[in-house]
């Protein structure tokens, strides 16, 4: 189990602050069931090559101690965390808040259309909320028939599973309008998406660029190599029929962080 507590200095987090979904009083007066969308956060670490891991199934640590901590505050400002079954499955990541003096946990959130994810009592994630060091996570899926050993396990540890009805899969992939409606529904009102590859480059798509709020990209001086998973969101065409950017970001700002940068802006819509 992650252990390390860690800190972040205000100077930095100040630099990070236009970024971030806002705190303050609409924070807490939002009802609990909301129609409204979730603030979406899109961020990640990547290699000089866009790669996010050396090989699919494989966790590869990209990110310095100071964006590791970075990363943590991020966690430390949104109600919740996304990741695809996949980083669940490769990762058995914590997901959870291990800045100094974290004064709340977000809630992981793992989107298993199938549930594919075998996890355990042995699973980071669940010892970490079974230690109140984190939350259980709450698992989006098309499958109501879920283990019953697992579903006992999740539960008993404050986790659930959200179904979203099999018509709401489009070639076995849920709309993003879909799955953050879910998300609003329990009164998770900010997301931050981790990954991995197949998810961000679905972000990354024109049609769900709208529901991205906010990217922070963790660069890393390392090149991966061929064969690692990538952010390679598909080929756009323009009105011509000759390919164009895919995505591109508004209102860059870099941050020099460690040995890393951390690349924030917005999607151009
Ligand atoms: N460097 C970094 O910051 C990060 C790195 N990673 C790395 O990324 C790698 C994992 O990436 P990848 O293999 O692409 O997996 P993902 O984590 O992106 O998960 C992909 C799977 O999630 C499900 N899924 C995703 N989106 C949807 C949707 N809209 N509707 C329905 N199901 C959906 C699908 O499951 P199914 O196949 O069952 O249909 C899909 O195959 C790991 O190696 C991990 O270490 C991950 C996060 C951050
Ligand atoms: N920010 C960042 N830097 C890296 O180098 C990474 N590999 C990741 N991965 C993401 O963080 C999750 C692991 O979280 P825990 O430390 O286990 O809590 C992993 O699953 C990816 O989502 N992120």
């Amino acid at each position: 189990m992650s252990e390390q507590t860690l800190t972040f200095p205000d100077h930095v987090a100040n630099k990070l602050e236009p970024h971030l979904p806002r705190l303050g009083p609409d924070r807490v007066e939002m009802p609990a069931a909301t129609s409204l969308l979730p603030f979406v956060t899109l961020t990640f670490a990547t290699s000089l090559d866009s790669g996010l891991s050396l090989a699919p199934g494989t966790r590869t640590t990209l990110s310095g101690s100071p964006s590791k901590a970075m990363t943590h505050y991020l966690r430390s400002r949104h109600d919740a965390i996304c990741i695809g079954v996949g980083t669940a499955v490769a990762d058995d990541p914590g997901l959870n808040c291990r800045l100094d003096g974290a004064a709340s946990q977000p809630r992981p959130i793992v989107i298993d259309p199938a549930l594919r994810w075998n996890f355990s009592t042995e699973s980071t994630v669940m010892r970490l909320a079974r230690a109140g060091r984190g939350l259980a996570p709450f698992i989006i899926t098309a499958n109501c028939e879920p283990h019953a050993s697992q579903k006992a396990l999740l539960e008993g540890l404050g986790g659930k599973y959200l179904v979203l009805p099999p018509a709401t899969l489009a070639k076995q992939r849920f709309q993003w309008d879909d799955i953050l409606q879910v998300i609003a529904a329990q009164g998770l009102r900010s997301i931050m998406v981790e990954g991995g590859g197949e998810v961000i480059n679905s972000l990354l798509e024109p049609q769900n660029a709208g529901h991205v709020g906010s990217v922070i990209v963790t660069i890393a001086p390392t090149w991966l190599g061929q064969g690692s998973v990538c952010v390679c969101p598909a080929r756009r065409m323009g009105p011509d029929g000759q390919p164009v950017a895919a995505a591109r970001l508004t209102e860059p700002h870099w941050i020099p962080l460690g040995e890393d940068v951390v690349l924030c802006g917005k999607l151009a819509k």
